[in-house]
């Protein structure tokens, strides 16, 4: 699907029905696929409790859409549907922390390769990305034709037609704020700048940007980023007399794309760390056993980049970090302008993706950064 369809007030979000029959079947695909490839990961994985749990819930999930098969479309099926589509979501809401646990699991009892931690890494983004798409098509239809309601007349389900940028940004810098005051007594100031590409001649007041686009889904990105970068600008500057470096954010609309550009002067990191921010395997630190007054608020299980990448990356965006060691860190958010582009990128299950997890890694055939012996940068040969 894509947001164009998912927000056509004609199409399937104005026939319960219609996407009755569509989910029914839409759905059991989505999940039985990301079943298949459960089944994929390395033994050592696949044993691990959290991962049994996983499969588990899927199952039962799965067991649970495929009693609306070959049932007659009448007000009751639809009404039992649309509470079976919230138990669901419910029984997955703490699917992302369980996967980590598992993974954490894993790190604890067995030593990690670089095989496996690169099916791990293509795994999750599979995993969540799938994730995403099927809680995408849950919401739709349970904030259309459900009891819920989603706060804003015109909005169709989760989809706001016309979702301001800006009002976003500031959204998630005010929220981020909140929780850097709190830890910090302190927070970096916002300065955002619009910039509407050729149009902007045309308007003396230059108008808002807006896209058709998911609120939700931006505002976790731009909350993660916010986090990150406040926390980078107040350990840089941790002297409390100074005052802070502001968070610089640009959004610009071009023909194709729309950009969100965050930058901050938190001092940035290395070019050789840049690889890990995004890494599951990397990011799996042990959860404090408790939080309390000296847990870093703005730490979080540290899947906030990977996962905000996917959110980017799910209507065909993405999200891109270039650092500048010592200086600061750049966060650029790429949306498509149109939404006729907007398509759900989804993960399939087939020969290439079960390959990729019997493909053994291989030597390069480039020189490593030490110069001498064996390679230690890997690449994965087909
Ligand atoms: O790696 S970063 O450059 C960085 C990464 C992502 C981002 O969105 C913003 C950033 O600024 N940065 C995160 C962080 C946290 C604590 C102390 C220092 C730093 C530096």
């Amino acid at each position: 699907m894509g947001l164009k369809e998912l927000s056509r007030v004609s199409g399937l979000s104005a026939c319960e029905r219609k996407s009755f029959i569509f989910l029914r079947k839409e759905l059991p695909v989505r999940l039985a696929n990301i079943m298949k490839e459960i089944h994929l990961l390395p033994d050592n994985l696949l044993k691990m409790p959290s991962v049994g749990i996983v499969n588990n819930l899927y199952a039962a999930s799965f067991e649970d859409i495929m009693q609306f098969e070959k049932v007659e479309v009448s007000e009751t099926t639809l009404d039992k549907f649309c509470q079976t589509l919230v138990k669901i979501r419910n029984r997955h809401k703490d699917i992302v922390q369980t996967m980590a646990h598992g993974v954490l699991e894993l790190k604890e009892c067995h030593d990690v390769d670089v095989q496996t931690e690169n099916n791990i890494q293509y795994f999750l983004d599979r995993f969540l990305m799938s994730r995403i798409s099927i809680r995408m098509l849950i919401n739709q239809h349970t904030l259309l034709f459900g009891s819920e309601l989603n706060g804003h007349s015109r909005h169709v389900g989760s989809i706001d037609p016309s979702c301001d940028i800006i009002s976003v940004v500031k959204d998630a810098y005010e929220k981020a704020r909140l929780l850097c005051d709190q830890y910090y007594l302190a927070s970096p100031e916002l300065l955002v700048e619009q910039h509407n590409g050729k149009f902007e001649k045309y308007f003396e007041r230059c108008s808002e940007i807006r896209i058709v686009y998911v609120p939700s889904h931006l505002f976790h990105i731009l909350f993660e980023l916010f986090k990150n970068s406040m926390r980078a600008v107040m350990e840089h500057y941790n002297n409390s007399d100074s005052d802070y470096p502001s968070i610089a954010v640009i959004v610009s609309r071009g023909k194709e794309d729309i950009c969100v550009k965050m930058s901050d002067r938190g001092g940035g990191i290395p070019r050789s760390q840049m690889d890990h921010l995004f890494k599951y395997m990397y990011s799996t630190a042990p959860r404090p056993t408790q939080i309390d007054a000296h847990t870093v608020p703005l730490a979080g299980y540290g899947y906030g980049l990977p996962v905000s990448r996917l959110y980017a990356r799910y209507f065909h965006g993405d999200l891109v970090l270039q650092s500048c060691d010592g200086y600061g860190t750049d966060a650029i958010v790429y949306l498509k302008a149109l939404s006729n582009e907007a398509n759900e990128l989804l993960p399939i299950f087939n020969k290439t993706s079960s390959k990729f997890y019997r493909t053994a890694v291989s030597n390069t055939d480039w020189s490593s950064q030490c110069g001498s012996g064996m390679n230690t940068r890997q690449l994965r040969m087909s």
